[in-house]
């Protein structure tokens, strides 16, 4: 077990805000380990789906938890999700259909308390070994000094004592046109989307993600509050990396 402290950073806030973007290249500058928790949630939909369980079918709610318990999720490198050892699912969790669905999974005790599990070992460096004979938890496989993990209760509820908060914000008008420019950027737009449509659909699932019973959305006290709306990417990095470099200075 890892006795050296990491640094984490937590970075929570709406849908396409930013956060995936900017804790990427925060981790690649900083050489911090990158934990995408939406991924988790997403593949734990995907496998739901497979299974031809409906998410949001509250029959089924255990049998979701029990789904949850038993999967391995692994991050091979920073964009990069696997489920179980063997498949590569990064495309495919990002698709429509998971992202319509995750609304159950999300709002599943059970599941989330599995999860939670996974992030805080991953957030403390614990890799592989916090779940032996489940190896297959790591990242990149390599102890980091620091950690960024983005997600939605990461600084309320995951890491509640993480070195540094960060709450990402973006008007909606702005996150929905970034969403539809990737997708065509990737040529992943699918037939019918438009800016509107992408909007409605990223308020929606704000809407979920701020009611949910279960560690909804939301700021935590001491996190800092960013608004991407105006910034660059580059710029939001830049802001971020000097909270996290004044921070280390009197880390340790
Ligand atoms: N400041 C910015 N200016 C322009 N595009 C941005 C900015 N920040 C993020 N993006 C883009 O917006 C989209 C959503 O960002 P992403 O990091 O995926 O958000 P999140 O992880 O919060 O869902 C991505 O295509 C990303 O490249
Ligand atoms: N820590 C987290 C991360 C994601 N979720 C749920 C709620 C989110 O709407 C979905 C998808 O998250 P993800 O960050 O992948 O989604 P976006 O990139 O913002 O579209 O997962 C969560 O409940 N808790």
């Amino acid at each position: 077990m890892s006795t050296a402290r990491i640094f984490r950073v937590a970075i929570d806030g709406p849908a396409a805000s930013g956060k995936s973007t900017t804790a990427k290249l925060l981790a690649e500058k900083l050489s911090f380990g990158y934990i995408d928790s939406g991924a988790m949630y997403r593949a734990i939909t995907l496998k739901c789906l497979r299974l031809g369980i409906s998410p949001s079918d509250s029959s089924k709610a255990t049998e979701i938890g029990k789904i949850a318990q038993a999967t391995t999720i692994t991050f091979p490198n920073m964009s990069s999700v696997v489920v179980d050892k063997t498949e590569d699912v990064s495309s495919e969790i990002r698709s429509s259909t998971i992202t319509s669905n995750i609304g159950g999974v999300a709002s599943n005790k059970s599941v989330r308390e599995a999860l939670a599990e996974m992030q805080r070992a991953l957030a403390r460096g614990d890799y592989p070994e916090t779940f032996e004979g489940r190896e297959g938890i790591n990242h990149n496989g390599k102890q980091v000094k620091g950690m960024v993990m983005d997600g939605r209760d990461i600084g309320t509820v995951i890491l509640p004592d993480a070195e540094l908060k960060v709450f990402l914000i973006a008007d909606a008008q702005v996150r929905a046109q970034r969403r539809y420019d990737e997708m065509v950027q990737r040529n992943k737009l699918e037939e019918g989307e438009t800016v509107d449509k992408i909007k409605k659909e990223l308020e929606q699932r704000d809407h979920e993600d701020t009611t949910r019973a279960v560690s909804p959305l939301k700021k935590a006290d001491d996190a800092v509050e960013l608004d991407t709306s105006n910034l660059t990417i580059p710029q939001q990095v830049e802001a971020i990396e000097e909270l996290i470099r004044n921070r280390m200075d009197k880390f340790q």
